[in-house]
């Protein structure tokens, strides 16, 4: 056997080599420790997120007839290569489909009960999912009756999944249309099911041209009844939707976020020089909601490897990790941090930091994320990082090798 298959090897080669080793040989995750990884999403759509077999059952059931494919393999591919375009305005045409068959209260527990239920199988502890309730009313809801069978879903969904070995827990954000009007009535729905199963309240849709200054009387009242928001910006558009929705409305945290990185400058030696923008996100701590592959989709970047979240996450930033839209992106979280795995080397260890980081940045109240970064999060980590121990010294055993 080689001598660098041996524990005392490794523990040598710890002390003297330092963290370089730690990572190379004890804590690059596989993909089967990312999924078991206790993981925390704060950005996720319900109308991005569903099964591609339940909008053919949901689009057969409530009769929409305008689904482009009814195999749900086929129907699962095309929304990945429609939402491949390039462009966020293309990108967000698909969800005329998915929006479409979610018009009753069955349809919108079904998808909500799912998706806690995948999120919880995927090893997501924590999520915060969105949705807007101004978009499920064709078939005659109320927005009220939304909220509560989205609700109710998830209620079912997290019991299902308790049954099933995986815990979570979902809130609800709730969004407003950043090209509609209703954003202030939405805001109101959000507080009045504040502690009834909505964390908070965002804003999405389309961001070119639409500032999110428009709805300030929505952010307004939102921070006069300390409740939290968070709102898509620096997406499809640069600093200054970023800086609107810091400086102007207020928000709690940034949807995307990622084009901080226009004021960020890499100098030819390597050092990095942050203007006041950027250094008012890092220094306040303002939570970035990167979601790598949805970027990859719309053009905000290029390539995992070029994605920005490695330079912010060297940095410091408060960097976290999300989906977006597990359906347009074929994704999960667990593969969004393989991805990032592979892209940037990370160890179990980067994967617990943004996991932490996304729990000191949920709307659920202080005690309730400490609780679940200290008895959930880290013991999960924990136990990962010490699998390799007993993988080793399994397969060397009755080597004598001594740490000399
Ligand atoms: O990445 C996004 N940027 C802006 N808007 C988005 C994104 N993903 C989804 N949406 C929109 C389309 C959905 O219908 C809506 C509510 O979830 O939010
Ligand atoms: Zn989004």
């Amino acid at each position: 056997m080689g001598i660098d298959a041996s524990p005392f090897f490794v523990l040598y080669a710890r002390r003297r080599y330092g963290a370089a080793m730690t990572s190379q040989h004890q804590n690059t995750p596989s993909r089967d420790q990312i999924r078991r990884a206790p993981k925390v999403l704060l950005h996720d759509h319900l109308d991005g997120g569903l099964r591609p077999g339940t909008i053919v059952e949901l689009a057969r059931d409530t009769g929409y007839a305008h689904l482009p494919e009814t195999d749900p393999d086929k129907l699962g591919v095309w929304f990945r290569e429609a939402a491949d375009s390039g462009s966020l305005e293309r990108y967000l045409e698909t969800f005329s489909h998915t929006v479409g068959v979610m018009q009753t209260r069955e349809a919108l527990v079904r998808v909500a009960a799912e998706c806690a239920e995948d999120l919880a199988e995927d090893g997501v502890v924590y999520a915060e999912v969105r949705y807007a309730p101004e978009q499920h009313l064709e078939g005659g809801l109320g927005l009220e009756e939304v909220v509560e069978a989205v609700n109710e879903g998830f209620r079912q969904g997290e019991r299902r999944a308790g049954e099933n070995g995986h815990r979570i827990r979902v809130g609800a954000l709730l969004t407003a249309m950043r090209h509609a009007a209703r954003a202030l009535e939405i805001a109101e729905l959000a507080n009045r099911y504040r502690d009834l199963g909505v964390v908070g309240f965002d804003i999405a849709g389309a961001e070119a041209g639409y500032p999110p200054t428009r709805h300030l009387d929505a952010f307004e009242y939102l921070k006069r009844e300390n409740n939290h928001f968070t709102i898509h910006a620096g997406e499809a558009f640069g600093l200054p939707s970023i800086w609107q929705a810091l400086q102007w409305c207020g928000a709690d945290r940034l949807g995307h976020g990622v084009r901080i990185i226009d004021d960020i400058q890499v100098l030819d030696d390597g050092s990095v020089k942050l203007g006041r923008l950027a250094s008012y996100v890092r220094d306040k701590r303002i939570p970035l909601e990167l979601c790598p592959s949805s970027n990859l989709q719309t053009g905000a970047a290029d390539s995992y490897t070029d994605h920005p979240i490695g330079l912010l996450r060297r940095l410091h930033f408060r960097a976290t990790v999300n989906t977006d839209n597990r359906l347009m992106s074929g994704t999960s979280m667990s593969r969004e941090f393989d991805h990032l795995v592979e892209a940037f080397g990370y160890t179990l260890e980067d994967l617990q930091w943004f996991s932490v980081n996304a729990m000191k940045s949920a709307f659920i109240p202080f005690d309730e994320r400490l609780a679940m970064i200290n008895d959930v999060i880290k013991p999960g980590y924990a136990e990962l990082k010490s699998e390799w121990l007993f993988k080793q010294t399994a397969s060397t055993s009755g080597s004598a090798e001594s740490e000399d």
